[in-house]
C-alpha cells in the first residue's frame, strides 16, 4: 500500500520537507489504544508510542495522536516504533471527553466528509442531527445526512421525514439508504471519491458498520465484523479502525456515541444555524437573546414560521452549552495557572528563609 492510498497529499509532503522530516518514516494512526497507537505506513504496521518530550510538551489531548492522524516515527523493531511528531490535521471531529468535563475528546482526524446516520425508525432526531452538524461546521467537514433502514418505513413516511429534514437543515445533502435493499447505494458510491477519508457518525445500532460492510466487500468484512462489537482484551495489531474500500476511499470506523457534547464550537453552531445568525444581525439589540426582546428579527422570523421554534430553541440550547464548557476550560486554566502561581511564591519564600538561616 503506497502512502496516497492511505490519503497522503501534497501538502503533507510539503509540510515533510520543510521540517527536515524526511529521515523518519510516515504514517497514518489506524487504531488507537490507551496511548498506544497502531500505525500504519506503506510497507506494514507498527506498534507506536510517542516520545517522551511529545508527551511532555502536551498542552492537552489535541497535541496526541488519534485515528487519522499522519504521524513521523522511527522504527526500533520489527513492528515497534516511536512516534516524533503529529502532523497538522486539515480537520479534527472533537467531542467533549465523557464524564470529564471541560476535557475534549478527539472522534478523528483529518476527515474529508462524515456521513451523519440516522435511522428512520426511533434514533430519528433533528436536535441530535444538528448537533453534529455542528460538529462537522466547527471543522471543515462536509456533512451528508445519511437516513438509514428506510426498508422500516412506508413511503409516504419517508417522503415525510425528508421533507422534514430539508426544512431544518439546508444546503446539506440527505441520502436514503437500506442496507437490506440496498436501495440508495448508487448514490452513496457516488459520493465516494478516492483517497480521501470518510466516517460514519451515529448512534449505537443505526447500521454504521453494516454499510462499512457492503462498501468494503467479503474480504474486509471479515476484520470489520471482528472490530465492530467488543475491542477489549484483543492484540491491538489485529484492531483496525481504518479502512480502505476497494474504490481507494478511505473510511475511519468510529464506535456509536450516546453523548456527543460540545466543545468550544461557537462557530460550527453559527454556521450549522446561518439562517438565524443572519436574521440576528438585524435585531434591535447587539447582545438580543432572542428570547421577548423588542425588535427581534428571529422571533418575528418565528412568528412568520420562516423558522421553525423548536430549530431556535435547539441553537440557543446548544450556544449555551458550548458556553458552559468554554467557560470551565477557562476556569480550569486559571486554577492551574493561580496553583503554578503558588507554587512559585512557595519556592520563592523556601529560598529566601534558607537564605536568611
Ligand atoms: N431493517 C434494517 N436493519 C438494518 C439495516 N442496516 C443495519 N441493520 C441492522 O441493525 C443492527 C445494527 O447494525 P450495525 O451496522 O451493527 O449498527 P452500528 O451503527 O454499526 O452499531 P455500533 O457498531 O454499535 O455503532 C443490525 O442488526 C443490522 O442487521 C437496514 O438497512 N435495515
Ligand atoms: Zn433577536
Amino acid at each position: 500500500m503506497n502512502l496516497k492510498e492511505l490519503g497522503y497529499t501534497t501538502r503533507l509532503q510539503e509540510y515533510r520537507r520543510a521540517n527536515q522530516l524526511e529521515d523518519f518514516q510516515l504514517g497514518r494512526v489506524i487504531a488507537e489504544h490507551k496511548e498506544r497507537y497502531v500505525v500504519q505506513t506503506s510497507e506494514k504496521t507498527f506498534n507506536a508510542e510517542i516520545t517522551g518530550n511529545l508527551r511532555f510538551s502536551a498542552q492537552g489531548r489535541e497535541d496526541f495522536p488519534a485515528v487519522g492522524d499522519w504521524v513521523a516515527l522511527q522504527t526500533y523493531d520489527a513492528d515497534a516504533a516511536i512516534i516524533h511528531k503529529v502532523l497538522p490535521r486539515f480537520s479534527m471531529l472533537t467531542r467533549q471527553a465523557v464524564g470529564k468535563y471541560g476535557e475534549i475528546q478527539i472522534i478523528a482526524a483529518n476527515i474529508d466528509v462524515a456521513f451523519i446516520v440516522q435511522a428512520i425508525d426511533r434514533d430519528f432526531n433533528l436536535n441530535r442531527m444538528e448537533r453534529y452538524l455542528s460538529l462537522c461546521n466547527h471543522s471543515v467537514i462536509q456533512p451528508v445526512i445519511l437516513l438509514s433502514k428506510t426498508d422500516l418505513a412506508d413511503k409516504m413516511q419517508l417522503e415525510e421525514t425528508i421533507i422534514q429534514i430539508q426544512k431544518r437543515v439546508k444546503n446539506t445533502a440527505v441520502l436514503p439508504l437500506s442496507s437490506e435493499t440496498k436501495d440508495g447505494y448508487e448514490q452513496l458510491e457516488q459520493f465516494l471519491e478516492p483517497y480521501k477519508t470518510y466516517c460514519f457518525l451515529g448512534s449505537s445500532g443505526v447500521g454504521k458498520s453494516t454499510v462499512v460492510n457492503h462498501l468494503a466487500g467479503s474480504e474486509v468484512l471479515k476484520t470489520s465484523a471482528i472490530s465492530s462489537s467488543t475491542q477489549k482484551g484483543r492484540h491491538t495489531t489485529s484492531h483496525r479502525e481504518l479502512i480502505v474500500l476497494p474504490n481507494k476511499s478511505i473510511v475511519i470506523d468510529t464506535p456509536g456515541m450516546r453523548e456527543i457534547g460540545l466543545t468550544d464550537n461557537a462557530d460550527g453552531i453559527e454556521l450549522t444555524y446561518d439562517e438565524i445568525s443572519e436574521l440576528a444581525k438585524q435585531c434591535r439589540f447587539n447582545d438580543c437573546s432572542h428570547t421577548s426582546e423588542k425588535g427581534c428579527a428571529v422571533l418575528r422570523a418565528v412568528e412568520d414560521e420562516m423558522i421553525s421554534e423548536a430549530m431556535l430553541e435547539n441553537y440557543k440550547k446548544l450556544l449555551r452549552e458550548q458556553l458552559h464548557f468554554s467557560s470551565s476550560v477557562k476556569e480550569k486554566r486559571q486554577k492551574s495557572k493561580e496553583r503554578g502561581k503558588m507554587i512559585k511564591a512557595i519556592l520563592n519564600e523556601k529560598k529566601r528563609d534558607k537564605f536568611y538561616d
